[in-house]
C-alpha cells in the first residue's frame, strides 16, 4: 500500500447527512512516529517499528533519513525498518523539511551521530509563530553550537550531560534533547520538559535500545547518556488526536461509534473535555464507545457560569483537540468558552463554520464564544491545517447537502485513509485529484 504523495493536492466531496455506525481502529500515533523515527538515526542497528501510520508527514521524514544515509524499507502495510549503519550530514532537501514541522527532529539525533547537521526550516502546520528558541537553548546545554543564517547549522565536537531547564515544555524540543542526552556523555537532567503521550513513547523507544531514562511521564525526565545502542523493534502507540476526532464525528454526526484499542490511558483529560460538552463515552477494556442519541447539553459551571474548554501542557486538555472540539460544540445544547492558549491563528478556521450556520464569536486569536446547537449547512471549504480541516470533515459530514473540501492533502499529513476508513462506516466522501 503506497501512501499519497506529499506534493498531491486532493479535494474532497462529502455528502453530508449520513448517520455512522460500526467499530474503528485509530492509527498509530504521528507525533510519536515522527521522533521515533528520527531516533532511529541514533544506532547503527536495525530498527522495527510497528504501527506506524503511513500518512504524509511520515512519508517525508522517512524521505528525509533516507537522505542521510539510513537504509528504510516498508516490510508491512505499517511496518518500517530503517538501518542507520552509516549517516552522513548531507544537505537536506529544503522542499521536504519545510513541508514538515518534524525535520527539526533530526538536530539531536544528528548531532549525536555525525556532530553536525544544517536544517533548512521545518514546515508544519500554519497556526501561528512556532518558536525553535527551546530546541536551541536545550542543544546549547548539551554541547551544541548553533548558527542561524537562513538554515540552522548545530555543531557538537561532544555532547555532554547538564541540567536543562527547558525555557517552555516545548514537545518537539523536549524530544530532540532526549535524543542528544542519550548520546551525551554523563547524566541530563530536563526539567520543565514535555510529557505528552508521544514523548513517552520515544523515551520507552530510546529504552528499548539500551538507554537509560527516568521520569518518563512526569515533567523532569533524567538520561544517563553515552551507553551503548543496539537493535531494536517498537510499537508506536495509538493516536489520541485522532480518538478525539473520531468522539467528535460521532458526537456531531449523532452516530454509534466503538473505537477499539483506544489507548484510554492517555484518554482522562480529552474526555473530560467532551463531558463539558455533554457528550459521554464509555469505556469497555480498552475499547471506547460513543452512543447516539445523546442529548448533549454543556455543562455549566457552578453557579450556571459559562464553562470553559482550554489547552495546555500534557496533562492537560491537548491543543492538537481543540478545533475538534470547537466543531463539537456547534452542536451542543448551550454556551462554551473555548479558550487555545498555545497558538495565535488556529482559530481563525472557525469563519468557516460561521459560514455554515454555527453560532461562534470569535473574541480575539485565543477565545471563542460558541451558542449552539445550530443547523449547519453544506459549503465550499479549505483546509489550513490538519485539525481544522478534520474539524470541517466533521461539520460537512455533520450538514444537510454537499460540501466541498480543498486543500484536503492538508488532512491527510495526518490522518491515514480517513476516507476510505470513514466511507467504512457510512460516510460518503469522494476523493478526487483537486480540479484548481
Ligand atoms: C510534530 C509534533 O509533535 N507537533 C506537535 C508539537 O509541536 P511543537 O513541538 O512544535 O510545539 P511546542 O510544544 O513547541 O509548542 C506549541 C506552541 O505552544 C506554545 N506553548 C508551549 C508550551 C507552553 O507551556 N506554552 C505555550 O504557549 C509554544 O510557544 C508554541 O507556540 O506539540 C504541539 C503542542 O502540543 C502540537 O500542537 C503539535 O502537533
Ligand atoms: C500542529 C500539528 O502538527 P505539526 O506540529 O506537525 O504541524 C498537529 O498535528 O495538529
Amino acid at each position: 500500500m503506497a501512501a499519497p504523495r506529499a506534493s498531491e493536492r486532493i479535494e474532497y466531496i462529502v455528502e453530508g447527512g449520513n448517520r455512522l455506525s460500526g467499530s474503528i481502529e485509530p492509527s498509530g500515533n504521528k507525533n510519536a512516529a515522527l521522533p521515533i523515527i528520527a531516533a532511529a538515526l541514533l544506532t547503527e542497528h536495525p530498527v522495527t517499528l510497528t504501527n506506524v501510520p503511513r500518512i504524509r508527514d511520515v512519508e517525508a521524514l522517512v524521505e528525509l533519513v533516507a537522505s542521510v544515509g539510513a537504509e528504510t524499507e516498508w516490510t508491512g502495510p505499517n511496518e518500517l525498518r530503517i538501518q542507520a549503519r552509516n549517516v552522513r550530514p548531507a544537505d537536506l532537501d529544503p522542499d521536504l523539511c519545510g513541508r514538515i514541522r518534524a525535520s527539526i527532529l533530526l538536530a539531536g539525533p544528528m548531532l549525536a551521530r555525525c556532530g553536525e547537521v544544517t536544517l533548512p526550516p521545518p514546515g508544519g502546520d500554519v497556526i501561528g509563530r512556532r518558536r525553535l528558541d527551546t530546541h536551541f537553548l536545550a542543544l546549547q546545554q548539551l554541547g551544541a553550537e548553533i548558527s542561524l543564517d537562513g538554515s540552522y547549522s548545530f555543531r557538537a565536537s561532544r555532547l555532554v550531560g547538564a541540567d536543562v531547564f527547558m525555557d517552555e515544555p516545548s514537545v518537539t524540543a523536549t524530544e530532540n534533547a532526549l535524543s542528544a542526552a542519550v548520546a551525551a556523555q554523563g547524566t541530563t537532567i530536563l526539567r520543565n520538559c514535555a510529557s505528552e503521550p508521544h514523548v513517552q513513547d520515544l523515551a520507552h523507544f530510546l529504552i528499548a535500545l539500551g538507554a537509560d531514562i527516568e521520569g518518563i511521564g512526569t515533567n523532569c525526565m533524567t538520561v544517563h547518556g553515552g551507553r551503548p545502542l543496539t537493535a531494536a523493534q517498537h510499537r508506536i502507540g495509538t493516536d489520541f488526536i485522532e480518538v478525539a476526532s473520531l468522539v467528535g464525528l460521532a458526537a456531531v454526526t449523532d452516530s454509534e461509534l466503538r473505537i477499539t484499542n483506544a489507548g484510554v490511558e492517555h484518554l482522562r483529560s480529552t474526555l473530560m473535555g467532551f463531558d463539558k460538552l455533554g457528550v459521554k463515552c464509555l469505556v469497555e477494556g480498552d475499547d471506547l464507545i460513543i452512543p447516539k442519541g445523546q442529548e448533549k447539553t454543556v455543562v455549566p459551571d457552578f453557579g450556571g457560569h459559562v464553562p470553559k474548554i482550554e489547552d495546555q501542557p500534557w496533562p492537560a486538555f491537548p491543543a492538537d483537540a481543540m478545533s475538534i472540539a470547537i466543531v463539537t460544540a456547534t452542536q451542543c445544547d448551550g454556551m462554551v468558552l473555548m479558550f487555545e492558549k498555545m497558538y495565535e491563528s488556529r482559530m481563525f478556521f472557525v469563519d468557516k463554520l460561521i459560514g455554515m450556520g454555527a453560532r461562534i464569536v470569535l473574541c480575539d486569536p485565543h477565545r471563542a464564544v460558541i451558542s449552539g446547537p445550530t443547523k449547519l449547512r453544506a459549503a465550499r471549504l479549505e483546509s489550513p491545517d490538519i485539525r481544522a480541516g478534520m474539524a470541517m470533515l466533521i461539520a460537512a459530514m455533520g450538514a444537510e447537502g454537499t460540501s466541498v473540501i480543498n486543500n484536503a492533502q492538508q488532512i491527510e499529513r495526518g490522518y491515514e485513509r480517513i476516507d476510505e476508513r470513514l466511507n467504512a462506516l457510512g460516510a460518503r466522501i469522494t476523493r478526487i485529484p483537486a480540479r484548481t
